[in-house]
């Protein structure tokens, strides 16, 4: 069994248990149920933002912990601050230490942010929007074609944006009209390699019409550049930040080498 395989069937178990805890009903009466979603799509496409979507994200099944000790709120604060087009918030508690609390300390912030979790049941996009998220996120590798269609439609009622994530040209088929973005994940969840060439590769074969974004293992300005000039709008990057002591810092001065003319 590979790590993705072992984590959708803990998910499974989560998600029964989180139904008989908390109803449907109670999730639709919290207030944030009710707000209208912001657009990162929107927001990667604005040209004054540096199209990086920034992670919040303790720890990995790769490299264990990256970071233990940073305030959502301290971390979340510099990364809308020094330019974020969105921010990521990991909410999956048994294999990345996140948490729905570290996602609601996120929802101070005015800034669309994409709930990072392994979704494989409605249940999870009705607690999404109960909890004030504007993105989810689809992982074409855990999900049939059918059911990436089946939940993003629903999540597009719920007035949520959706992220689909691929790795691989087989995947290209889970693309729908109900995807508003496209990530390629640049770590190939079997191995942890990561592989530029092989996302850019694949990218070309995305529909043109689609916005996309890369994910995963990006570290150089340089590369940034790169994926930029073959037709990214986004790159979703965490450890890179929360390795360091002071992530908020780091992600500052990456921006500043980011934007130098
Ligand atoms: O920390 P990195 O290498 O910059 O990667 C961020 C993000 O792409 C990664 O956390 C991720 C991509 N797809 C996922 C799916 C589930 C959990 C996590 C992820």
């Amino acid at each position: 069994m590979n790590i993705l395989e072992t984590i959708i069937g803990r998910k499974r178990i989560e998600v029964e248990k989180k139904k008989s805890s908390k109803k449907i009903s109670e999730l639709e009466a919290m207030p944030f149920f009710k707000r209208k979603a912001l657009s990162l799509r929107a927001s990667l496409l604005n040209p004054a933002k540096t199209g990086i979507i920034a992670e919040f994200k303790r720890k990995s099944p790769s490299k264990g912990y990256i970071n233990q000790h940073s305030s959502v709120n301290d971390v979340i604060g510099d990364y809308v601050k020094f330019g974020a087009s969105g921010v990521s918030v990991l909410t999956d508690e048994e294999f990345f230490g996140g948490s729905l609390s570290d996602f609601q300390q996120a929802r101070n912030f005015d800034t669309p942010i994409l709930r990072k979790d392994f979704i494989i049941d409605e249940y999870q996009l009705i607690e999404s929007k109960a909890f004030g998220a504007d993105v989810i996120l689809l992982i074409a590798a855990c999900l049939s074609t059918n059911e990436v269609k089946q939940l993003a439609a629903f999540a597009k009622q719920l007035g949520l944006e959706v992220l689909l994530e691929i790795h691989h040209e087989s995947e290209l088929e889970h693309i729908c009209d109900e995807t508003d973005i496209v990530g390629i994940n640049n770590r190939n969840l079997k191995t942890f390699k990561v592989d530029i060439a092989h996302s850019i590769a694949l990218s070309k074969k995305i529909p043109s019409h689609k916005i996309k974004i890369s994910e995963s293992g990006l570290h150089e300005v340089s590369t940034i550049h790169h994926l930029k000039g073959n037709g990214f709008s986004g790159f979703l990057m965490g450890e890179k930040f929360m390795k360091e002591n002071n992530p908020g810092n780091a992600f500052a001065g990456f921006v500043k080498e980011l934007t130098k003319k």
